[in-house]
């Protein structure tokens, strides 16, 4: 693969807000939805505070990269090509969500992207300004050593909670999951009283006690060897999480920084496109929830994030959950569901297109929020203060499904749900009843508008806790003063 980097930054113009650039910084996403969209919202943070940018990408990504920020951004997007070798990947795949099958393919995918770690070096060398320090998403291993290798300090971008990660370390380093306990059985993780988690919360590597395959092997080389980088970005809210983001803080030499949540990013722009998005045609689902707010109903958001695979069998088992359950819904639905959208018309709308999902859960007509806990859903239905049904399926989502129902109690378990569970018709109707207008349904609304305040103080410019730790993290990183703003 030759060295044909492709940089471009023709549109994203050096337009750099008053007084020039603190310092340049880059960026280096992992090429799946969940993890490219909230670093492209630090990305904002980061223009914000006059850090010039460099974001790493390969050249199917770059469409929505380019989209994703604002327009006038100080920021390049260097392409990097997607190794095209690879048996396993489809021709032309760049992005899990594309994958024929995430479940199978996925570490064939993440390790794969180590192939382009020879271009990545080639660009990086050539890059002027020097770049002051480097985020890159923790699936991306190998940029530890590219950073490494050019005296980079080096941020790992971690796209789960502080409780996931805490809970995930401390039932591997207790070896808590190798006990004759069944997989549903609860298990106490010691380390934080009045937590608890099953084995089937976790994947099948970290329950097996000598794994093998692809996806033994991108752990080990992901997350296997002690981390030699600065620290970690996390996108989380210390409020949301104290107990959790203060353990890993005292756990060792590097920083964890909750700067999030990210996706508050977009609020308070640097850019000026806010006035486009307001001349912008609403699409179909918006302008039907406006209809469904002049018709006094409140509206169940049903998405299961960028790449849940959900059989055919399920994908009934829910129509048929929703529909008994009588309440008002919109559904979005990635892949499958033929004849769905004919059949529930008058009871719900379904979408089988990307929406912008933080404009559907700002809507005010959507009062809950049926979400398989991927950790960007968590954190933009918090935002919205929209209370959640957690279906997790995959991933460390069953652990964000504990965290939004046992730990800050913003939404209710589906029961059934988890890694291999198949939930009933009847037991989505009741956990639907309940959030929609049951006692627990009441509590878990309020606790999700407490929340939703808490996420918007932290974000606040000057004194939000996230905003300060940005900022002291840019302080250390740069060496540079913020000035008093
Ligand atoms: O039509 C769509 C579909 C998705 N989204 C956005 O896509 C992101 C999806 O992220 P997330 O909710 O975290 O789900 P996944 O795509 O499943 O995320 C993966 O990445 C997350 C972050 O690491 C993990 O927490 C999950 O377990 C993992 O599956 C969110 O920002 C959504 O708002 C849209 O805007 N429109």
């Amino acid at each position: 693969m030759g060295t044909e980097v492709v940089a471009a930054a023709a549109t994203a113009a050096e337009v750099i807000p008053t007084g020039g650039p603190v310092c340049h910084a880059v960026l280096f996403p992992f090429m799946s939805k969940g993890h490219t969209i909230p670093m492209l919202h630090l990305a904002r943070l980061f223009l914000r505070r006059q850090i010039s940018l460099t974001i790493f990408t390969t050249p199917a990504n770059r469409p929505f990269i380019t989209a994703s920020l604002p327009a006038s951004a100080a920021a390049s997007i260097v392409e990097l090509p997607f190794p095209h070798d690879i048996p396993e990947i489809p021709a032309g795949v760049e992005s899990t969500d594309k994958l024929p099958s995430v479940d199978s393919l996925f570490p064939h995918f993440a390790l794969a992207t180590e192939r382009i770690r020879p271009d990545f070096e080639s660009a990086l060398e050539n890059l002027r300004p020097w770049p002051s320090f480097m985020v890159s998403d923790g699936f991306l291993w190998w940029t530890e050593d590219s950073a490494e290798k050019f005296g980079i300090p080096r941020l790992v971008f971690h796209g789960m909670s502080n409780h996931a990660a805490s809970v995930s370390r401390a039932v591997a380093g207790d070896r808590l999951l190798f006990g004759p306990e069944s997989d549903d059985e609860l298990i106490a993780v010691t380390r934080f009283p009045g937590v608890r988690v099953c084995k089937s919360d976790f994947e099948e590597t970290a329950r097996t006690p000598d794994p093998e395959g692809p996806f033994y092997d991108f752990v080990m080389k992901a997350f296997g060897a002690p981390s030699r980088s600065y620290g970690y970005v996390m996108n989380s809210f210390h409020e949301f999480e104290p107990v959790f983001a203060d353990h890993l803080n005292a756990l060792g030499k590097q920083k964890y920084y909750s700067v999030g949540p990210l996706c508050l990013a977009e609020v308070d722009d640097v850019c000026n496109d806010k006035k486009e998005v307001v001349l912008a045609a609403k699409p179909a689902w918006i302008q039907w929830l406006d209809e469904k707010l002049w018709e006094g109903k409140s509206v169940l958001y049903v998405a299961f994030g960028s790449q849940a695979e959900i059989s055919e069998e399920q994908l009934e088992e829910i129509a048929r959950g929703l529909e008994d359950s009588e309440v008002t819904f919109l559904w979005v639905i990635r892949k499958g569901g033929g004849g769905l959208e004919e059949r529930m018309k008058g009871r719900g709308m379904i979408v089988g297109e990307w929406v912008d999902q933080r404009g559907i859960l700002g809507h005010v007509s959507v009062g809950g929020f049926l979400s398989h806990c991927g950790w960007n859903s968590v954190m933009e239905g918090v935002c919205a203060g929209v209370p959640m049904l957690a279906w997790p399926m995959m991933a460390e989502q069953p652990l964000n499904a504990r965290m939004v129902a046992e730990e800050v109690n913003v939404g209710i378990r589906v029961e059934g749900s988890g890694r291999t569970g198949f939930v009933r018709r009847g037991a989505l109707e009741n956990a639907v009843r309940e959030l929609m207008a049951g006692e627990k349904g009441k509590e878990v609304r309020r606790n999700a508008k407490e929340y939703a305040k808490k996420a918007r103080k932290a974000m606040e410019e000057g004194n939000g806790s996230s905003w300060k730790t940005l900022n002291l993290l840019i302080d250390e990183l740069s060496n540079k003063k913020e000035d008093a703003r």
